[in-house]
This record gives structure tokens, sequence and C-alpha cells, in this order.
């Protein structure tokens, strides 16, 4: 529900072109989406250290690291995430408008909610990347514990154990972390960017 009222859009006299030709690239969210432990954060922070390095200018939103701070009043309810990807989804459009690669990582777990994300964005600014990890090895790795603690009945509603996971049907872009290694995860990332000319 929109509660705003009496409010107009100010224009600015800086575009989106114009921070992607300062920038020397094109801006867009590289959305990953997949189970928790099945390597959105590693490969990420891996494909953000690689296009800085090349001096491009990009960002990584994390779903941990946001909800310490802006999205600290949210849950794990449907609706809770419903409202935590909206506001990821507002925040990303931004950082495409300043000119940036962004990288999200956040479960993401309902089809419906990365699609309005899609929507809000132009064309080719929103390019899904499913880490579609099989659970048994995300929960093999349980690097902080949560399968373990949603199995014992510890955290209840933990995606792919007690709450819903909805598959990416056509993402840009699909990685398995338990047939491919960190290096070609990013490599991939990156062909994809060149290859359809967001860096050069
Ligand atoms: N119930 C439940 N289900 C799933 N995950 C849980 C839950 N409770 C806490 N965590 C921890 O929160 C991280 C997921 O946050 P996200 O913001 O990415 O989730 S969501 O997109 O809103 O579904 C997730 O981080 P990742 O492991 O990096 O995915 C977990 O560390
Ligand atoms: N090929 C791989 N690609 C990415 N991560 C891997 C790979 N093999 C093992 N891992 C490990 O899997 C874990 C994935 O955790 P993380 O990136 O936090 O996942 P998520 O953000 O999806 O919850 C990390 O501990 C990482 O070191």
């Amino acid at each position: 529900m929109n509660k705003s009222e009496n409010i107009t859009w100010q224009n600015t006299k800086i575009s989106k072109q114009d921070r992607q030709s300062y920038f020397g690239h094109k801006s867009a969210v590289l959305w990953f989406t997949g189970l928790s432990g099945s390597g959105k954060s590693t490969i990420a922070v891996e494909v953000e250290k690689q296009l800085f390095e090349h001096h491009l200018n990009t960002y990584v939103l994390d779903g941990d690291n946001i909800r310490f701070g802006l999205n600290s009043n949210l849950g794990f309810s449907a609706k809770d995430r419903e409202e935590n990807i909206r506001r990821i989804g507002e925040v990303s459009k931004l950082f495409v408008d300043a000119g940036t690669l962004t990288l999200t990582a956040f479960i993401s777990p309902y089809r419906a909610d990365r699609d309005r994300v899609r929507n809000i964005l132009g064309d080719g600014e929103f390019i899904e990347v499913f880490v579609d990890t099989p659970i048994e090895v995300c929960e093999k790795r349980d690097v902080k514990h949560l399968y373990e603690k949603a199995r014992r009945g510890e955290i209840k509603g933990f995606t792919g154990i007690d709450a819903p996971y909805e598959r990416p049907q056509n993402p840009e872009i699909t990685i398995d972390t338990s047939t491919q290694s960190l290096a070609t995860s990013a490599q991939q990332i990156i062909d994809y960017l060149v290859e359809h000319k967001y860096i050069n």
C-alpha cells in the first residue's frame, strides 16, 4: 500500500547514461538467488573483487548484512521476506541509476518477489543468477550451523527444510557449486558481462 501523498518526482541533471559513460560500463543487478549455503555471497564477493580490480564501479548487497541495518525490523515470514526483497529491489534500482554494477545475495525464495524486482528495472538490467547447489551439499557445508538448528526444530521456517524455495524458470545464469569451482563460477559471470556488452 502506497501511503505517500502530495509528492512530485524531482528530475536531476545527470542521467544514468551520463554516469555509465563516465564509468565506461553499463550498470545492472546481478541478482544471486539460491539456498542458504549455496554459494551466493562467496561468488558475489569474488566477482565484485575482480570487477573492482578492473576499476569498475561495483558493490555487493548481502542478505545477512542488510538485515543488520536497513532491514533489521524484518524476520523470515513470507510477508517479511517479500518486504525484504521489495526494499532491496528498490535499493538495487537506485544503485543501477547511480551507474553501479550491483551484486545482490539474497535467498529470495519466492518467484513473484524476484519477478517484481525484474519488472521495476529496465531491459537487461536484471540478471538472475541461480546458484543451484543441491540442498544435500548446502546442508553438509552448514557453514553457520543453521541447517542443524532447523533439523532440530530450533529455527522454524528455514528455507529448503520447512519453508519453500521456488526455483527460477528462466535465469540468465545458472551455477552449481557442487560441480564447479569458485574460479569457474566467477569467470562464468565475467564472461556473461563481456558477451552481453555490459563491460569490455
Ligand atoms: N528461517 C530462515 N530461512 C533462511 N535463512 C535464514 C533463516 N533464519 C536466518 N537465516 C539467515 O538469513 C539469511 C537469509 O537472509 P535473506 O535476506 O537472504 O533471506 S530472504 O531472501 O528474505 O529469504 C541466511 O543467509 P545465507 O546463508 O547467506 O543465505 C541465513 O544466514
Ligand atoms: N565451488 C564453490 N563455490 C562457492 N562456494 C563454495 C564452493 N565450494 C565450497 N564453497 C563454500 O560454500 C560456502 C557457501 O557459503 P555462502 O557463500 O555464505 O553461501 P550463501 O551466501 O548462498 O548462503 C562457503 O563456505 C564456501 O567457501
